[in-house]
């Protein structure tokens, strides 16, 4: 089938790469001229593991194409997805005007029946939204070319993206018309998911905020209860493997830290929550996930400092800056808060990452950025954990001691074993274990 794609970010491009992969012919645009022009030299302009491989497999065998023509791939396609961004206000409400832009030009220019799918995360309503700007737009135009809109939410995650996209573990439709929902059950037919979901749209809409915050307050649960662990003189690594080993909970997501980030859960949060508010409801646990997040940080950086004496006139080593581990994006990373913090505190900041260093330095100019681990630990006071990058969790910490100044380690994110640190001689102190 003929699929085209509005938006060539994360979920766009890898979504892109997915049909691809399950044998459709895939065209996406962008109003992002330098973006497309990347894609079109088989450069992707961010860092997702197998993308640009794949992408180069399938523009190769011509099943795919980026382009800035968006009324051409409209008018060559019978199914659009919308996958733009939507990002949070001030308000914390999801900003719906990059998917009304898009929207007005699907009015604009289709020509037969569509079935126009909504693939971002929007709030509740959107879908019905969505239909309303193209009516307009076709009666502007004194058409009724027939269309139909769905919901199709993604779950993927970036680091994991192509293996999610590829092979999701569910498929979510939300469609009123059996005509769309069978070209969606077409679409997908390839994917051999075991969990198709069809639904309403509202349903679909609702199912992706109510994941995200669901999973968001695991983490701000397993926070929150690290920081009594830590008064309490309780390992909270043992307790969320303790309470995992049940498996109606699960081990996943309760690994405490310093918090989460990212492009989707403190967006989502906040737009869930505001999406209460505005019908007079407070949804006090989705924001209490918000609020414990917000401080997380704070509260270990404070802790930390304490047990160094002062942050001022110190070394301090940042060792990761991306939200987690094999991705570049540092969008909402607790590492921004941390080195805003230290920056106040006037300490000499070195910072080491794989692949996030580009983007940090654009704003925070002025502090070292180093080119491996061992370089960014020279003569540091201090090295706060603030991603679990595999090269941080297998650096030779014995080595890593003979170019610190002083031994102190701060994991973030509880990525290190306590007392293989002790025994080479480091303070460790982790996020809600007691010292040892
Ligand atoms: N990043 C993720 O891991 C992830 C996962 C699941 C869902 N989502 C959701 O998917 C949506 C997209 O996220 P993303 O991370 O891919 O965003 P992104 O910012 O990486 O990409 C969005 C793209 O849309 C383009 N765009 C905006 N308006 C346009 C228009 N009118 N015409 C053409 N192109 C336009 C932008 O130039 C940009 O390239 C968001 O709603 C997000 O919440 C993201
Ligand atoms: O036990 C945990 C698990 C995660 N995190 C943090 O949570 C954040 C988000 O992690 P993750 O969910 O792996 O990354 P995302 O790529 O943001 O993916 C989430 O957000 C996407 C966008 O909506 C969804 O599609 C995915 O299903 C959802 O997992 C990161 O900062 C992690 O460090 C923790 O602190 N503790």
């Amino acid at each position: 089938m003929k699929i085209a794609i509005i938006g060539a970010g994360y979920v766009g491009t890898t979504t892109a790469a997915a049909f691809a992969h399950h044998g459709h012919e895939v065209f996406v645009a962008d109003n992002n001229q330098e973006k497309i022009k990347a894609f079109q030299r088989l450069k992707v302009p961010f860092y997702e593991d197998g993308l640009e491989e794949a992408l180069k497999e399938f523009i190769q065998k011509n099943l795919l194409s980026f382009t800035t023509d968006i009324k051409q791939i409209i008018q060559g396609c019978e199914v659009i997805f919308l996958a733009v961004g939507t990002p949070s206000l001030t308000t914390g409400e999801a900003d719906l005007s990059y998917i009304k832009e898009a929207a007005k030009e699907i009015g604009r220019y289709m020509n037969d029946y569509k079935v126009i799918v909504i693939k971002s995360t929007v709030p509740v309503g959107t879908v019905n939204y969505v239909q309303e700007v193209i009516q307009d737009e076709l009666k502007a135009r004194k058409s009724n070319i027939p269309f139909d809109t769905v919901s199709n939410p993604e779950f993927l995650r970036e680091g994991k993206a192509m293996e999610d996209a590829i092979d999701p573990e569910r498929i979510v439709i939300g469609s009123d018309s059996e005509r769309a929902e069978t070209i969606m059950r077409t679409i997908y037919k390839e994917f051999r998911c075991p969990n198709i979901m069809c639904t309403s749209p509202k349903n679909a809409e609702m199912i992706k905020y109510a994941s995200n915050s669901f999973l968001a307050a695991k983490i701000s649960f397993m926070n929150e209860l690290a920081r009594l662990c830590d008064v309490l003189g309780v390992d909270v690594a043992e307790v969320s493997k303790g309470m995992g080993l049940d498996s109606r909970i699960g081990h996943q997501f309760l690994q405490a830290g310093i918090g989460y980030g990212g492009s989707c859960f403190p967006k989502d949060t906040k737009a869930l929550a505001q999406i209460a508010l505005q019908r007079n409801l407070s949804l006090g646990i989705v924001e209490a996930v918000c609020a414990v997040n917000e401080t997380q940080a704070q509260w270990f950086l404070e802790k930390a400092e304490n047990a160094l004496g002062s942050f001022s006139g110190k070394q301090i080593t940042v060792l990761g800056l991306t939200f987690k581990p094999d991705t570049d994006d540092i969008r909402e990373a607790s590492s921004l808060k941390i080195i805003d913090y230290l920056v106040k505190k006037k300490a000499l900041i070195s910072v080491f990452d794989p692949k996030g260093m580009e983007h940090v330095k654009k704003l925070f100019p002025g502090i070292s950025y180093k080119t491996d681990p061992l370089q960014a630990l020279t003569n540091a006071d201090a090295a706060i954990i603030a991603t679990e990058w595999k090269q941080f969790t297998e650096l030779d910490w014995k080595s890593a001691k003979k170019v610190m100044a002083q031994p102190y380690i701060f994991d973030g994110r509880n990525s290190l074993d306590p007392e293989v640190m002790k025994n080479l001689g480091y303070v460790y102190m982790g996020v809600g274990r007691p010292p040892l």
